[in-house]
C-alpha cells in the first residue's frame, strides 16, 4: 500500500495469517475512520461472533482512553503508529472517546447475523415478514423441522410413501421414514433454497439402448469361448444380466469400471491380467451404456424424490414459522439475498435506515455466498465512492471498504462459507487493493518454524501424489490436488516475538495390544490427560487449550482431567444432563407425564422419592399444573441440593435458570422442556487455566500451550450430502444432485464429475484448515499425542500421518510412548 492510498482509506482486502493481528488491523482502520470525524452511525463493522464484536469495542475504548491520558506518551505513540497519523494529540483522543461513549448505541459493531436482522426490519413487506416476528434458536429450529417433517409424512399416502422412500433410499426401503426425511432435509434444504426450481432436474439419464440391440449384445457375449474360466464366467454373467435387463446387478462390477477406464485412456479393456476376446468391444460399450442409464436413472429418480420432499417441506416449514411468527438467521439471510439481487441499488440505499458509508468485515473467509449477495451492494456502494477519493487524493474518505480474513482458516464449509469468496471480492469490487500479513504476533519462532515445516511440506504425504490428475472421476486426484495446492500457496510465516521461547513435541501414547478403536482412543486421551495434568502443574499462570475434533472427546477429557484434580473448564458447555442430579429431576418430570413408564421410576426411586416420600407422579403433575414448570423444577432442585457435590449443585441452579427462561415460551410443554435441557449446551461460569473444546470453538482464541490428543481419525468424512454444480459462488447453483460413491463417478458427465470432485477437494481443504487452526492457537507450547500405528497406516489420510510425513520423521511409529518429533526449548515453562 502506498502512502496516498492509505491516507484516503482505499478499498482494501487483507489476507492475514493466524496470529498476525486481524483484530488489531480492523480496530486501526475503525479508529482511523472515527478520527477523521465520520459519524459513528455511518460505520458498520462485522465479526463472526458476538464475543469478538464486544472485544473490538472494548479495545477501541481502551486504546483511546490510554492515548487520551496526557501522561501516557507511549500509548499515544503506539496509537499514532497503529492508525498512521503522526500528528495525533492526546486531546483529540479524549474528544473522540467522549463522543463515542455518548454515541455507543449508534456505532454498529456486530455479527453478520445481527446485521441481517437489522436490515430485514427495513424491508418487512418485501421479505414477507410476519408481524412482530422474532428469531428462533437452534433448538426451536429442530422442533419446527420435526413438526414440518411429520406434516410432510402425513400428506403422503402409503403408496406414495413407499415409492418415495424406495427412490430416496437407492432402491431399499428404509425403516424410519422420519429419520430418512430428516437426513434429506439436513443434507439438502440449505442448498435447495439457494437454487433455481429446476436445479434438481439437471442430472439426466441417457436413453437406454434399444431392446433389439440389447438382445443382440446378450447373444454376442455368449459367442466367444475364452480359455480363462474367470473371463468366460464374467462374459456369461454380463450376457445374463443383459438378457434379463438386470443392469443393477453389475453396476459395481470391476469390468464395467475397466471399460470406462479403457475408453478414457484409449487403451484395451482388461479383466485382471487377462485380455478379453476380440470382437466384443461394441457389445461391451452397449452394456456399459445400459448400466450407466440404470445408475444415472436411479440418481435422477432420487433427485426428483428429494426435490418433491424439499418443496413440500419448504411449504410446511414456512407455514409453521409464519403462524408462530418466527424466522431463523438463515431464513433472514436467504430472503434478503433474493431481495438484494433483484432490487435496484439506489432504491435499496434509500430504504435502509441510515446509509452505511464505511464497511469493515472481519473473518471474511466464513462469509457464505448468500451472505455475500447481501453485502455486495453495500460494499460496492462504499467502494465506488472511495475509488473517487483516491483519484482526487482526498485526505478524508467519505466512504470506505475494508475486509480481512484468512483462507487457511475457512472451517465453516458446512454453513456455506467458502474460501473462494476472496476471489469474488477482488473480481467484483473495482479498484480494491490487496495486502498480505504473515508475521505472527502470537507464536514463538519455534512454533512458527514448525507451522512452516508442516504446511509447506504437506505434499510429502503419499496421498499428495495419489490418483490420476487427468481423470476427473478420481476422487483421490481431487484430494491430492487440494493437499498440493495448500502446500504450494502456503505463505512463509514469520514470528514477531523473536525471543519468545517455544517447544513442540509429537509423541505416541501407550500401545494397547489387540485393543479396538475405543480402547486405543481412550488410551490416547488417558495419556494426554496425564500430560496435561503435568503441564498444568508446572505452568502456573499459563493457559492451556486442549483441542479436539469431536464433542464426545471433550466430555471424555473433562471427566479424565477432573478425576486427576485438574482445574478445567469447557468452552461452549455441555447439556446439563452431564449431572446425575439434573437427570433425576428430568426423570421425575417425565414420570409425571408417563406414570406407567418404569424407566423414569427406576431412575428417581433412588434419589428424589427416597428423599421426599410425599413426591409422586401425580403430585408432581399437579404442581406443574398449578405453579408452572419453573417453580416445580425449583422445588425439586431444593430437595436434591443438600445431597449434591458443588458441581451438581451448580448444574441444578443452571437448570432452574433454564426453566425460568423457558416459561416465557408461548406454549410451555413439559416434554419440550425436557428436550431443551437434554440438548442445550450450558457453560460452567468459571474459566479455568485448562480449557477443553473442539477446534471449531477455538477459532480466534490463543493459549500459552496447546494439546492435541485426537488427530488419528480420517481427515474427511465420507459425504452423505448432496452436490451442487456451481460455476461461480455469487450465482445460485445451476444443478444439484444427491451424492453417490466415488466408484460410480465414471458414469457421470465430465461436468458432474467436476462438481463431485470439487466437493472432495473442498472437504480436504477444510480438513487442512482445521489442522492449521488447531496448531496456530499456541503461543509457546504445542504437544501432540497420537496413537502408535503400523507404518502402512501412516499412509492413511489422517492428520497424524500428515504430521509424520511432513516432519520427515524416521522413528518407528509402531512403538508406544515414544517421541516422534521434538523441537525448540522444553524448558519454555
Ligand atoms: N501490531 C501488533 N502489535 C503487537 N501485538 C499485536 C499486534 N497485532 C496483534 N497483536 C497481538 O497478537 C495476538 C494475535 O492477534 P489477533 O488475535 O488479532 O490475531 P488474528 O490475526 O485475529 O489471529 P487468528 O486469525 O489466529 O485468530 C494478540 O495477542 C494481539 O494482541
Amino acid at each position: 500500500m502506498n502512502q496516498t492510498t492509505e491516507n484516503a482509506l482505499a478499498p482494501t482486502l487483507v489476507r492475514a495469517s493466524a496470529g498476525t493481528g486481524k483484530t488489531y488491523q480492523l480496530t486501526a482502520r475503525l479508529l482511523r475512520i472515527l478520527l477523521q470525524d465520520s459519524p459513528p452511525e455511518t460505520i458498520l463493522a462485522t465479526t463472526f461472533t458476538r464475543k469478538a464484536a464486544g472485544e473490538i469495542l472494548t479495545r477501541l475504548l481502551e486504546v483511546l482512553a490510554e492515548a487520551g491520558d496526557d501522561t501516557n506518551a507511549d500509548a499515544l505513540e503506539a496509537l499514532r503508529a497503529q492508525v498512521g497519523l503522526e500528528g495525533l494529540q492526546h486531546r483529540r483522543c479524549r474528544q473522540l472517546l467522549h463522543k463515542l461513549v455518548r454515541n455507543l448505541h449508534r456505532l454498529k459493531i456486530c455479527t453478520l447475523d445481527s446485521l441481517f436482522t437489522q436490515l430485514a426490519r427495513s424491508f418487512p413487506f418485501e421479505l414477507s415478514l410476519p408481524p412482530a416476528w422474532r428469531l428462533t434458536d437452534e433448538i426451536e429450529e429442530t422442533w419446527i423441522k420435526e413438526r414440518a417433517i411429520n406434516q410432510v409424512v402425513s400428506i403422503l399416502n402409503p403408496g406414495e410413501m413407499t415409492t418415495m422412500l424406495t427412490m430416496l433410499g437407492k432402491g431399499e426401503i428404509k425403516r424410519s421414514i422420519q429419520r430418512e426425511l430428516i437426513q434429506v432435509v439436513d443434507a439438502a434444504y440449505s442448498i435447495h433454497r439457494r437454487s433455481s426450481d429446476d436445479a434438481w432436474s439437471k442430472m439426466v439419464a441417457p436413453k437406454q439402448p434399444d431392446a433389439k440391440e440389447l438382445t443382440r449384445v446378450a447373444g454376442e457375449l455368449r459367442l466367444p469361448k475364452p480359455k480363462q474360466k474367470t473371463v468366460a464366467a464374467k462374459l456369461q454373467a454380463f450376457a445374463d444380466a443383459t438378457q434379463a435387463r438386470d443392469f443393477g446387478s453389475i453396476i459395481g462390477d470391476t469390468l464395467i469400471k475397466n471399460i470406462a477406464k479403457a475408453r478414457r485412456t484409449g487403451s484395451e479393456v482388461k479383466f485382471g491380467r487377462s485380455k478379453l476376446p476380440d470382437g466384443i468391444d461394441d457389445a461391451l460399450d452397449i452394456v456399459y451404456a445400459a448400466v450407466r442409464t440404470e445408475l444415472v436413472g436411479l440418481l435422477q429418480a432420487q433427485n426428483e424424490a428429494t426435490s418433491q420432499i424439499l418443496h413440500a417441506y419448504d411449504y410446511h416449514v414456512n407455514q409453521l414459522k409464519q403462524s408462530a411468527r418466527v424466522l431463523s438467521f438463515e431464513d433472514v439471510a436467504v430472503r434478503l439475498g433474493k431481495l438484494f439481487s433483484s432490487i435496484d441499488q439506489q432504491a435499496l440505499m434509500n430504504r435502509m435506515d441510515g446509509a452505511i458509508d464505511h464497511l469493515l468485515l472481519d473473518e471474511f473467509q466464513d462469509t457464505s455466498p448468500s451472505q455475500w449477495q447481501v453485502l455486495r451492494p453495500l460494499a460496492q456502494r462504499t467502494c465506488a465512492a472511495s475509488a473517487l477519493n483516491n483519484e482526487l487524493n482526498l485526505e478524508k474518505a467519505p466512504r470506505s471498504f475494508f475486509c480481512v480474513g484468512d483462507t487457511k482458516q475457512a472451517i465453516y464449509g458446512w454453513r456455506g462459507g467458502v474460501a473462494e469468496i476472496f476471489d469474488a471480492v477482488t473480481q467484483q469490487i473495482d479498484g480494491i487493493e490487496t495486502a498480505n500479513q504473515d508475521e505472527s504476533f502470537r507464536s514463538s519462532p519455534d512454533l512458527i518454524e514448525f507451522v512452516n515445516l508442516i504446511f509447506k511440506r504437506l505434499d510429502r504425504h503419499p496421498m499428495a501424489s495419489q490418483g490420476d490428475p487427468k481423470d476427473p472421476s478420481d476422487k483421490s486426484a481431487h484430494e491430492a490436488m487440494a493437499v498440493r495446492r495448500f502446500a504450494k500457496n502456503f505463505p512463509e510465516h514469520k514470528a514477531n516475538k523473536k525471543s519468545l521461547k517455544g517447544y513442540v513435541r509429537i509423541q505416541t501414547c501407550r500401545k494397547i495390544e489387540e485393543g479396538d478403536k475405543n480402547a486405543n482412543d481412550d488410551a490416547c486421551f488417558e495419556d494426554a490427560a496425564n500430560l496435561i495434568a503435568e503441564i498444568a502443574g508446572k505452568a502456573k499462570g499459563k493457559t492451556i487449550g486442549v483441542l479436539t475434533r469431536t464433542n464426545f472427546a471433550v466430555v471424555r477429557l473433562i471427566f479424565m482431567l477432573e478425576s486427576r484434580g485438574v482445574n478445567v473448564s469447557q468452552e461452549g458447555g455441555n447439556p446439563l444432563t452431564d449431572s446425575p442430579a439434573v437427570e433425576s429431576i428430568l426423570s421425575a418430570l417425565m414420570m409425571s407425564e408417563h406414570p406407567g413408564d418404569g424407566r423414569w421410576n427406576f431412575a428417581i426411586s433412588q434419589t428424589l422419592l427416597a428423599l421426599d416420600p410425599s413426591l409422586s407422579p401425580d403430585s408432581i403433575r399437579r404442581r406443574v399444573e398449578q405453579v408452572g414448570i419453573a417453580e416445580t423444577v425449583e422445588s425439586l432442585c431444593a430437595v436434591l441440593v443438600p445431597m449434591c457435590s458443588p458441581r451438581d449443585a451448580l448444574r441444578l441452579k443452571q437448570l432452574t435458570r433454564l426453566a425460568i427462561a423457558y416459561e416465557n415460551h408461548p406454549q410451555p410443554r413439559l416434554r419440550d422442556f425436557v428436550r431443551l435441557v437434554q440438548e442445550k449446551r450450558v457453560e460452567r461460569p468459571q474459566q479455568a487455566p485448562v480449557r477443553v473444546m473442539t477446534v471449531h470453538q477455538a477459532k480466534g482464541l490463543e493459549f500459552d500451550a496447546v494439546v492435541l490428543p485426537q488427530l488419528d481419525g480420517a481427515l474427511t468424512q465420507s459425504s452423505g450430502n448432496c452436490v451442487a454444480d456451481e460455476r461461480s459462488i455469487s450465482e445460485p447453483p445451476t444443478g444439484i444432485s444427491r451424492y453417490i460413491g466415488q466408484d460410480f463417478w465414471h458414469f457421470l458427465t465430465p461436468r458432474w464429475q467436476h462438481a463431485f470432485g470439487s466437493q472432495g477437494d473442498s472437504a480436504m481443504t477444510e480438513a487442512l484448515c482445521l489442522l492449521y487452526v488447531a496448531i496456530t492457537r499456541a503461543k509457546q507450547g504445542l504437544y501432540i499425542m497420537i496413537q502408535p500405528s503400523r507404518k502402512t497406516e501412516f499412509e492413511n489420510k489422517t492428520a497424524a500421518s500428515l504430521l509424520y510425513h511432513a516432519t520427515g520423521c524416521d522413528t518407528d511409529p509402531t512403538q508406544g510412548e515414544s517421541v516422534l518429533f521434538e523441537s525448540g526449548h522444553s524448558d519454555w515453562l
